[in-house]
Parts: C-alpha cells; sequence; structure tokens
C-alpha cells in the first residue's frame, strides 16, 4: 500500500484549523498575539494643533519685517496651554507637545530668536504659516481603524493601540497543546538513570516549537507503556481542555506501541497513521471529538523535524497566524545518491555563499541522533523517487533555525 505524502497529511493536519476564543490581555502582555476584532481609536491624536518643536508662538504676519522684536505674553507646555488669545506684535514661550494658542498661526524655534528681556523676545528668522504645528487629527482621529483584525501585535502596533486609548486588547487565545511522554524507558532529566533507561526529551524541543508558534504547552509528562495509563493521560489533556494532543513514542506497530490502540478505544476520528516521509514514517492524526491528536513517532529527530513540519503549521493556524513557509532554494556541495519511495529530510548545514545557499548533508542520518540534529540548521528535502544528485544541482531545503 502507498504511504500518504507529505503535502496530503498536511493539508489533513490544517485543515479547518482557526481560532476559536478569544481573550482580552493587557498591553503589556500583547506582543506577538493576534487582534480578534479591529482596534478602533477612542481619542483623537493630537487632541489639538500642537506644537513641533520649542520655541515661540507668534503670527506669521508679524514676521514681515525681519528682525522684530515681540512682547512676550505668556506660555505654554506640554499639559499646561495658554488660555488667552495671542494677539498681533504678541508672542507665547512654547514647548514641544503643548497647545499651539489661538490666534497664533506659526512657531519660530528657540534657536532663531534671544530675549533682550523677561519680557521680549527678538526674532532672526521668518516662519510660514503652519511651520512646525502639527494639526489637530494628524495622526488619527475618534473612530478611524488603527489596527486591523487578524494584526500580528508588535511594538509600534501596541504603542499606536495605547495612543488610542486601550488598555488592553481582544487576541485569540493561545491554543492549549498537551505533550504525553510515553515509554517504560523514559525519566525525566535530571534523574539517576537505571541500566535499561533514557532520558525523555522529546517534549522539551517540541515544546519550544509550540512555543515559538503561539502555543501554550501543557506538558503532562510520562506514562508507563499501558493502556490505561495512556488513556489516563489522553483523558487529564482533555479534562484540561487542550486544543491539541501529541503524544510522543509510541506511535509504532511494536508489542508497546500503545497509542493507537488507546486513541482508537477513546473513538478517534482518525486522519491518517503511517506517512511516506523519513524520518517519521509512523505519524498518526485524527480527531477525539474538537480535539486535534497528533501522535508524534519516539525517535527524537523524527519528533522533532514532524513537529517542524505538522505540528507548527497547526498551532499557527489555531492562534490566528498567518502560514509561513521555512523551505528555501539551495545548491547541493556533494553529489546524494537517489531516494525510496519517502520524501527525506536529510540534516545539512547550510551557508549563503553570494546570495546562494550551499547544503551539506551530514553523513550520519540515524532519526535517534539529536547532536547532529543540533548541529544542522537545514534539512535537504529528498522528493520521493528522486533521481541521484550531482554537486551543484539545485535542492530544496528546511530551514531548521
Ligand atoms: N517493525 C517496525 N518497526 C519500526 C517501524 C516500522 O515501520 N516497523 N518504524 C520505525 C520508525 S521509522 C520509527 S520513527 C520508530 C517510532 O516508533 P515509536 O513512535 O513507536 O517510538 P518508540 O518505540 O516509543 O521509541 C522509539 C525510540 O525513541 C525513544 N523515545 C521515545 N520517546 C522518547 C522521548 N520522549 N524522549 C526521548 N526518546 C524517546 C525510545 O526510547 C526509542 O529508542 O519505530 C521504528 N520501528
Ligand atoms: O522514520 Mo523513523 O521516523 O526513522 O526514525
Amino acid at each position: 500500500m502507498s504511504l500518504l505524502p507529505v503535502e496530503d497529511a498536511l493539508a489533513k493536519v490544517i485543515d479547518g484549523a482557526q481560532p476559536q476564543l478569544e481573550e482580552a490581555v493587557a498591553l503589556h502582555r500583547a506582543n506577538g498575539r493576534v487582534l480578534s476584532q479591529p482596534v478602533d481609536a477612542r481619542r483623537t491624536q493630537p487632541p489639538f494643533d500642537a506644537s513641533a518643536m520649542d520655541g515661540y508662538a507668534v503670527l506669521s504676519a508679524d514676521l514681515s519685517t525681519i528682525p522684530v522684536v515681540l512682547n512676550v505674553v505668556g506660555a505654554a507646555a506640554a499639559g499646561t496651554g495658554f488660555a488667552d488669545e495671542l494677539k498681533s506684535g504678541q508672542a507665547v514661550r512654547i514647548f514641544t507637545g503643548a497647545p499651539v494658542p489661538s490666534g497664533a498661526d506659526t512657531i519660530v524655534i528657540q534657536e532663531n530668536t534671544s530675549r533682550p528681556s523677561e519680557a521680549s523676545v527678538e526674532i532672526f528668522e521668518a516662519s510660514a504659516a503652519g511651520r512646525h504645528i502639527r494639526h489637530r487629527g494628524l495622526d488619527f482621529a475618534t473612530g478611524d481603524t488603527l489596527l486591523e483584525a487578524g494584526r500580528v501585535l508588535d511594538p509600534a502596533a501596541l504603542s499606536l493601540a495605547a495612543a488610542g486609548n486601550h488598555a488592553d486588547l481582544m487576541v485569540w487565545k493561545k491554543p492549549l497543546v498537551a505533550l504525553i511522554a510515553t515509554g517504560d524507558e523514559l525519566l525525566l532529566p535530571g534523574n539517576e538513570l537505571g541500566p535499561d533507561q533514557i532520558i525523555s526529551s522529546n517534549a522539551y524541543g517540541v515544546g519550544a516549537i509550540i512555543t515559538q508558534a503561539g502555543g501554550q504547552v501543557l506538558d503532562l509528562g510520562i506514562a508507563r507503556d499501558d493502556r490505561e495509563e495512556i488513556t489516563f493521560f489522553v483523558q487529564k489533556a482533555m479534562d484540561a481542555g487542550a486544543d491539541i494532543i501529541v503524544t510522543l513514542g509510541g506511535a509504532s506497530v511494536g508489542d508497546h506501541d500503545l497509542v493507537n490502540h488507546v486513541l482508537t478505544d477513546l473513538g478517534i476520528e482518525l486522519d491518517f497513521w503511517k506517512i511516506a516521509m523519513r524520518p517519521g514514517k509512523p505519524l498518526m492524526f485524527g480527531k477525539l471529538g474538537k480535539t486535534r491528536c497528533l501522535g508524534l513517532p519516539g525517535n527524537p529527530v523524527s519528533s522533532l523535524i514532524c513537529s517542524h513540519l505538522f505540528l507548527k503549521p497547526l498551532v499557527r493556524a489555531l492562534a490566528g497566524l498567518p502560514p509561513v513557509s521555512c523551505e528555501r532554494d539551495a545548491v547541493l556541495d556533494v553529489p546524494m545518491p537517489a531516494n525510496d519511495g519517502r520524501q527525506d529530510y536529510v540534516r545539512a548545514y547550510v551557508v549563503k555563499q553570494d546570495g546562494i545557499f550551499h547544503a551539506t548533508p551530514f553523513a550520519t542520518q540515524d532519526s535517534s541522533m539529536l547532536r547532529t540534529l543540533a548541529d544542522a540548521n537545514a534539512a535537504i528535502i529528498r522528493r520521493p523517487g528522486a533521481l541521484p544528485a550531482l554537486a551543484g544541482d539545485p535542492c530544496r531545503v528546511l530551514m531548521l533555525r
């Protein structure tokens, strides 16, 4: 039986995935979140004609002969304007951000003046009407749409929303992703290991991919290779309201690979189990009610490559984030052999030279080797049935960092 191609598997994983619930978050916690509703201005900015410079507010008509001496009749600072109307022959000391007094139509910058006395200012350069004045509503007016729904909040967007008088914003809730490691051999990092035991490492890399993709991790720890225990963990994830349940390991066909049995007993609507990919062939995906279940293979490299390819786009879609492609065009620096029927993700190191990405695969590709994966910054994508390739041939790479 031919296995499901990677593209078809991805289409099934992200099918219908979109954000569901919204929540209000304070501005300081909103960076990187996705707006679920547009943000409208609750005020006009600036709310008055404002000075853009430190200097003097005057009437431009008074500057037709230069130099000229005017009477300083008061001051306007940001936060405290000048209450009266400015008349011909008068000047008001003004500071950046202060309301321009009524009657004045231009600002003379401080550098073009001197103060012969407390009560007078001498002006050396003319200033045209409107100069150095930011008109009311220059930035935005009450009711303007400042940010569209779907906008990923960034520093400028956050300051703009604050300026529009919003203390918190409506954003899509982060999808909750429950992680369940399975395996009698596993212990958490930091423990004393018995002779047949290893460290459960997959949850940490997979968790980081989830967080980077805009999700929230609920690490439920390690379930023994026992149907009841795995069932208990899956139910715990459901009770916590997980949007996605990710199992780590136990996805294959061995006597101790129980994830498929457990999910079947719980009534999973299975989309696929096993795909045409290396590493990651035993990948499993389906739905328990509205909860999406992704069964990742236990081999550490397989679990991380599958997370880059399937979990990341799913989490992003549920978080309301737009799809991103991490694929690039590159050239091979060494020859590569023909490929079989599985799409191969060959751990590699890619360097950019004269604008071109050059890819060199690592010699050993075992899917248990985390050190090779950590050294790699990309995976060369070898299509199913690809012919032998020569050094210099074009290729596609998946950037991992
Ligand atoms: N007869 C067959 N055997 C296997 C096949 C197959 O098609 N037929 N597929 C192989 C492939 S490919 C993979 S990948 C693995 C995946 O198997 P499982 O998902 O069932 O994973 P486990 O057997 O539980 O573990 C595999 C390996 O990974 C280690 N592991 C598991 N969980 C973790 C964890 N959380 N952190 C670190 N390491 C973990 C585990 O100790 C094993 O060494 O199946 C092949 N077999
Ligand atoms: O295809 Mo499995 O994922 O090697 O190691």
